[in-house]
């Protein structure tokens, strides 16, 4: 805690050292002034002001208000005390590097000191459903011919004019750029407009799209697409929407929904209008009178100029020249340039631009801010780069059971987020069904996506943006995705008994997560060649292709992603001999323990239940 950096703190040592043996009396100076940060206890106030606790405790008790050393003080009794004692407090709010990204979406302004600014929205929707013709529809007839001939090079954010009011779409490319910006904290999109095609309909991508609109809480506005077209069925949309919980307005939720043609032009200025109105809701404001900050939409590096970066400003005014900090990387916006490749000097909240100036390509959802000074930019970056090398070194889970568990036991958790994977939709849905009618202590569970189907690098990606945990019912991941889940931190809890996944989640809710056991995934292999042999059964010849497969541990036959068989590893042979384990890259004989429906192509997963050290 901040307060533990007081300078005061060795005085305390060398009272108490001194409180061993019998001084003469002293005359205490008592402090005229005193500076905290955070908050106070009684006992710390004490210490500041060189009073006795009981002194302050006395105090309140006049004013009125119990309290014991440990109490909480507000910042008016701060005050009140200080009166009392002559001193006069000052309050030093410090930004923890660590917090900056974090504070970034907390920074309060004053009301006064906000303005309008220009709603930020994204385009997501299936392949070929028309996101691209909408954007480039929107933006030919919302920009003049001039200027549009001038957007030859795409930068990933464009503002445009509707109606006399700019609007800043993104135009990220997949959803993925989407997702992995929100996993970084960044939330940049205010209104997101979801495309499908009225002859084609809701599709896995749409669904996604409402998946990571909902899980960001963003609203929605639905453009149904391709409505020139003889095969367009907009009720069709409508209804496969509504199943999704995106309701039509006008079937009485709260969605709206504008039929549109993105190649003629048909309805866009509808769509427009509907999406400033949704914007207007929002009331957005930002404030434009102080230092910048905002997020990295696009990065790269370019041959000539060196690390070129679009980034949208959201708050405070980003001018040439000034020193900012995006990550790790720092440097001075050597050049600003709007989506028209005009060379600017100024950028207000919600403006895309791009600069040059870093000194290392920073990342699509980086936070940048901008420093009063050259140096101090360069100090807060070499401090990031540091401790990134830090965590990389230390990587652990994001969120994992274990992290749930104890934070709902320190009552700062009110929701669990579950991504739910399984084999058959009807396992899906009980699980999705009986996961939220778990109600312990006013924590509940809330599931973000339920489908069928082995766990994909999308819905780690949605996991780890939304501090969720993956439940895969009779489904196992891929190696790959595995260890994609492992770097991004995002925990994946497998199970084929609904109860036991059931009991397992309930007690992290209970915060009373202690399980004496955890499977371990040790290894897996690939079954290339089957051998039918008489009394023993089948025999799959394997080459192992990840870790290791020990002769007592358990095995999975999985087929396509899906669980076919568990059980015991039967036999384990390498050249006709009974082996202890096979590692990584050698092949080897195996038979599962009263299973022979062993196939060319099948995945054999090793596993064993070690024993877990900490709850
Ligand atoms: N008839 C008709 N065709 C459209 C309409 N909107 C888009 N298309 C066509 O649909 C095809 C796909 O459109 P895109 O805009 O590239 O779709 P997209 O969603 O951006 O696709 P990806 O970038 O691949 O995800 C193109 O051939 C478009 O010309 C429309 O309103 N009417």
């Amino acid at each position: 805690m901040a307060y533990n950096k007081q300078k005061k703190k060795p005085n305390r040592n060398r009272n108490q050292r001194n409180n061993n043996r019998p001084q003469p009396a002293k005359k205490v100076e008592y402090p005229k002034e005193i500076t905290y940060h955070d908050t106070l206890t009684v006992g710390q106030l004490a210490e500041l002001l060189k009073r006795n606790s009981s002194d302050i405790i006395k105090f309140l008790f006049m004013m009125g208000n119990m309290s014991t050393i440990n109490t909480v003080l507000s910042d008016d009794d701060i005050e009140l005390i200080c009166m009392e004692f002559h001193c006069e407090p000052h309050k030093e709010i410090i930004i923890e590097e660590d917090d900056i990204e974090e504070q970034l979406g907390h920074i309060e302004d004053k009301e006064e000191n906000l303005v309008p600014r220009p709603p930020v929205v994204t385009i997501m929707g299936h392949v070929d459903h028309g996101k691209t013709t909408l954007l480039d529809t929107i933006r030919k007839t919302n920009v003049t011919g001039e200027e549009f001939g001038g957007i030859t090079q795409h930068i990933g954010a464009y503002q445009v004019n509707v109606n006399g009011r700019k609007v800043t779409f993104l135009d990220t490319p997949g959803h993925e750029a989407f997702t992995s910006m929100r996993a970084r904290g960044a939330q940049v999109t205010d209104i997101v407009i979801i495309v499908v095609a009225a002859d084609d309909g809701v599709m896995p991508q749409t669904k996604e799209a409402v998946d990571h609109a909902k899980a960001a809480g963003v609203p929605i506005v639905v453009a149904v697409n391709k409505m020139d077209k003889p095969g367009a069925n907009p009720d069709r949309i409508m209804s496969e929407m509504a199943e999704l919980g995106i309701m039509p307005e006008e079937w009485g939720g709260d969605t709206i929904f504008t039929k549109i043609s993105a190649k003629t032009g048909e309805g866009v200025p509808e769509l427009l209008e509907t999406m400033l109105l949704v914007a207007d809701m929002q009331e957005l404001k930002a404030n434009p009178n102080c230092l910048s900050s905002g997020t990295v939409i696009e990065a790269k590096l370019d041959k000539g100029r060196g690390p070129v970066a679009t980034l949208l400003v959201q708050r405070g005014t980003l001018h040439a020249g000034d020193s900012i900090v995006v990550g790790s990387s720092f440097g001075r916006v050597r050049k600003m340039t709007n989506d028209r490749m005009q060379e600017i000097k100024h950028a207000e909240p919600s403006c895309p631009v791009e600069i040059i100036g870093l000194n290392d390509v920073p990342r699509a959802g980086d936070v940048f801010m901008a420093y009063a000074n050259y140096k101090k930019a360069q100090e807060i970056a070499n401090q990031r780069l540091e401790k990134q090398i830090e965590k990389e070194r230390n990587q652990t889970s994001a969120m994992s059971l274990e992290d749930l568990a104890k934070k709902v036991e320190e009552g700062d958790l009110q929701e669990i987020n579950v991504l739910i994977k399984a084999d058959v939709q009807g396992s899906a849905e009980a699980l999705k069904a009986s996961m939220e009618k778990l109600d312990v202590d006013t924590v509940r569970v809330n599931v973000i996506r339920s489908t069928v189907g082995t766990i994909s690098e999308s819905d780690i990606m949605l996991a780890m943006a939304s501090n969720a945990i993956i439940y895969g019912f009779n489904i196992r991941p891929s190696a790959a995705i595995r260890k994609k889940a492992e770097e991004e931190g995002v925990q994946i809890r497998l199970h084929n008994i609904i109860y036991k996944a059931l009991e397992e989640l309930e007690s992290a809710m209970k915060g009373m997560l202690a399980p004496v056991y955890e499977e371990v995934v040790i290894g897996q292999a690939e079954v290339r060649q089957i051998y039918k042999v008489s009394k023993v059964g089948t025999i799959a010849g394997c080459m192992v292709t990840d870790g290791c497969v020990r002769r007592d541990c358990k095995v999975r036959l999985i087929r396509d992603g899906i669980v076919q068989y568990e059980g015991k590893l039967g036999s384990l042979r390498r050249f006709e001999n009974d082996v202890k384990e096979v590692t990584n890259g050698f092949e080897c004989g195996m038979t599962i323990e009263n299973y022979n429906d062993i196939k060319v192509d099948d995945i054999i997963e090793a596993y064993e239940d070690q024993e877990v050290q900490e709850a």
